[in-house]
């Protein structure tokens, strides 16, 4: 049996903790660092794992998952230093932070794998986008791909584009639910009740999802199929052509990026 320790178990700690349980995992095999006694409690006692301090549940883990701000890194990474040894895999989620920087903190020869996950996991449709370090074999990379793919898909890319994968997927459910709420909040003000306007809105995201995925169409092609000459769509889309809707979305996923490399360089 592999063991796993989560260091971090905040909203993404919580999604993979649940994530590894809906997939069979042995609540035995995963030790989870939390130092908040109230949340400790609250989490043994909902999943029935055993949460101790960062470097006991760290010291024999096959896989340490590191699940904290970006901003705590350091601190974590110190805290652990001494107590991780090569044949360990630590595997981080955090936006930013980069394999070189927590490979610096460690023993030579551990090996380090990024990740990008998103939120959606907590329903195993989650999209993980994973870069070795410098020490990661394929075989460690292999460990990490199988550990997330129980709860979404998960795709090799260069650390190099992390950023702005981070920017794309990372951040992008927060995009989606805007989105969401933007339209029910339309349909309110059309004269629908919010429970009508809410389940129009999830039912299309939905149905457009799936057939972007099940059709393989281009989304150019399915949005001209919607917009009939001189209809409705039409006149929607020139209001959001007016209103510059796409380029503020160039430039939301550009402050992504941006912001992704700030907390890389530790602000
Ligand atoms: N939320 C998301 O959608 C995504 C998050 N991420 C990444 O996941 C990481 C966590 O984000 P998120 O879950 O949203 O944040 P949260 O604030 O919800 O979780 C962070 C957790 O880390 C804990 N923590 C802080 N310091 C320590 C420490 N020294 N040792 C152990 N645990 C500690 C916090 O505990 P306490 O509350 O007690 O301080 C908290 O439970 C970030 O690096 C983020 O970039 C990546 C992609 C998506
Ligand atoms: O907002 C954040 O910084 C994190 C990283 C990607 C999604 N949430």
């Amino acid at each position: 049996m592999t063991n796993t320790a989560i260091i971090g178990a905040g909203v993404m700690g919580e999604t993979l903790l649940s994530g590894l349980l809906r997939a069979g995992a042995d609540p035995a095999s995963l030790l989870v660092g939390e130092k908040r006694e109230a949340r400790a409690r609250e989490l043994e006692e909902k999943y029935g794992v055993t949460v101790v301090s960062n470097v006991e549940a760290a010291k024999g883990a096959d896989t340490v998952a590191l699940i904290v701000k970006p901003q705590d890194m350091g601190a974590v990474l110190e805290e652990l230093a001494d107590h991780l040894a090569p044949g360990q895999l630590v595997v981080s989620l955090a936006a930013g932070i980069t394999t070189a920087f927590i490979e610096s903190h460690l023993a030579d020869g551990v090996s380090v794998v990024r990740v990008m996950p998103n939120t959606p996991a907590l329903v195993d449709e989650g999209m993980f986008a994973i870069s070795p370090g410098s020490h990661c074999d394929q075989a460690q990379l292999d460990v990490a791909e199988q550990l997330l793919s129980s709860t979404g898909k998960v795709l090799q890319i260069p650390e190099k584009h992390q950023d702005a994968v981070t920017a794309i997927s990372g951040s992008g459910p927060a995009y989606i639910f805007y989105v969401v709420e933007s339209m029910v909040e339309s349909g309110v003000h059309l004269g629908l009740p919010r429970a009508t306007a809410t389940e129009l809105v999830i039912q299309t995201l939905f149905g457009s999802a799936k057939m972007l995925r099940e059709t393989g169409t281009h989304p150019t092609v399915l949005r001209e199929q919607v917009t009939s000459p001189a209809g409705t769509t039409a006149a929607a889309i020139r209001e959001l052509e007016v209103h510059k809707v796409r380029a503020a979305f160039l430039s939301a996923m550009e402050a992504a990026r941006d912001r992704s490399q700030e907390l890389a360089a530790g602000s």
